[in-house]
């Protein structure tokens, strides 16, 4: 039986999500250019780059820069990070009162340590009223536009400190239109293995909204995996895809009972990457362009014979010509390798949480420590 038979089609506000696929937003990834070339695999919600909502309020020029979406890009869905409910309502109005947006999604999942040292990322569900007071005024000021807005968070602090299922019991009753949870907790950083049953936890406690899953989904059948194993109604996928944009088209494929097509060789692989910077460059220009394109080569090349000096010189890469003669020098015939499991990303090894003094005295109190809303990037 196939994933389509068994699946109803996602709705997340009035989009229909057909696969039920989402891009996780990743800062420093999932700019204009990588989400453009992920569509042109498959269909799908391609979710930006994490904005902060006091710079959308402030009007930090790169800030707005960010906000870039392709031309015929829909929905142009939204990251934004906020620890007040007043900004959050805020930035929510402008990025959807000036047309920025269609989409709005909030992350309460960041576990760098500059974020949950503040209140805000991972350690902020954790004061529930304060997460329902941010996830009420977001609502209140998407709302009258249609656009909706959704919830991304964690599992908890650590394993003493579970958030997830209140967080979307209380993202359903303030008027999310989804939450989606990474199956880890903010101590565990991305280390060890997603825990899929708390996915299947939440859905039983979520029953009106959908709920996504995400964590370790590397290949189409992880997606089909997770959604018969936990019940969700669609899968985020983040580290899978890097270096890997091709992974959307298995992932529609896979959705639609067809068989997923072979991985690419390394020919076919290097005309990707030409894609990549060519996207990159029409966006940035050559020098921003050229930086970008440097952090995923590692992630093009996983498991692919390319000797470590021509990787060297991949990931110092400083415009277009070179990178065209370095693809000269690549084995094009080399087979997409079998065993490979695909990029990890970052991993990080699982932590304490730094937190603000006292912050799980009182999982009730709605105090913002002072200038919490930093500007940062990270998820
Ligand atoms: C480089 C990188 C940047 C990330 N940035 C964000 C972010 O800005 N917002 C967010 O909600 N999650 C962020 N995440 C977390 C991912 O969205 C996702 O939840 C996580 O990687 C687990 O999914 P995966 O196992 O498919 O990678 C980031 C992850 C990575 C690897």
């Amino acid at each position: 039986m196939t994933a389509t038979l068994t699946t109803p089609a996602l709705r997340i506000g009035p989009y229909a999500v057909d696969p039920p696929v989402v891009l996780a937003p990743m800062a420093g990834i999932t700019n204009v250019a990588f989400r453009q070339l992920c569509q042109e695999y498959g269909a799908g919600l391609y979710v930006c780059e994490m904005i902060t909502a006091r710079a959308v309020v402030e009007r930090h020029p790169g800030t707005m820069h960010m906000m870039t979406f392709a031309e015929g890009e829909r929905p142009r869905s939204m990251q934004l990070y906020g620890v007040d409910p007043k900004t959050m309502r805020e930035a929510v109005k402008i990025v959807v009162g000036e047309g920025l947006a269609d989409h709005v999604d909030a992350n309460f999942g960041c576990p760098v340590a500059k974020v949950t040292r503040k209140g805000g990322g991972a350690a902020l569900p954790f004061k529930r009223r304060l997460f329902a007071d941010i996830v009420r005024a977001s609502v209140e000021a998407a709302e009258p536009a249609g656009v909706p807005f959704t919830v991304k968070f964690r599992v908890g602090i650590d394993d003493e400190h579970h958030t997830y299922l209140d967080a979307g019991r209380i993202a359903e009753a303030e008027g999310a239109s989804a939450v989606a949870l990474h199956a880890r907790t903010a101590a565990q950083r991305y280390s060890g293995q997603a825990d899929w049953s708390r996915i299947s936890r939440l859905k039983e406690a979520v029953t009106g909204i959908p709920v996504l899953g995400n964590g370790d989904i590397f290949t189409a059948s992880d997606a089909l995996r997770m959604m018969a194993q936990t019940g969700c109604d669609g899968v985020v996928v983040g580290r899978g895809c890097l270096g890997r944009p091709w992974l959307f088209g298995e992932l529609e494929a896979a959705f639609a009972g067809r068989p997923v097509p072979e991985g690419p060789n390394l020919g076919e692989v290097a005309r990707v990457l030409r894609r990549h910077a060519d996207l990159l460059v029409r966006h940035d220009g050559v020098d921003k362009a050229m930086r970008d394109l440097r952090k995923h080569m590692a992630w093009y090349f996983m498991g692919f014979p390319v000797g470590s000096s021509l990787r060297r010189r991949f990931a110092m890469v400083s415009a277009p010509d070179e990178l065209d003669e370095l693809i000269g020098q690549l084995d094009h015939d080399a087979p997409f390798p079998a065993d490979a499991l695909g990029p990890r990303g970052r991993q990080g090894s699982p932590g304490k949480v730094t937190l603000p003094h006292g912050w799980l005295d009182d999982p009730d109190d709605p105090c913002v420590p002072e200038g919490a809303d930093l500007m940062h990037s990270g998820g």
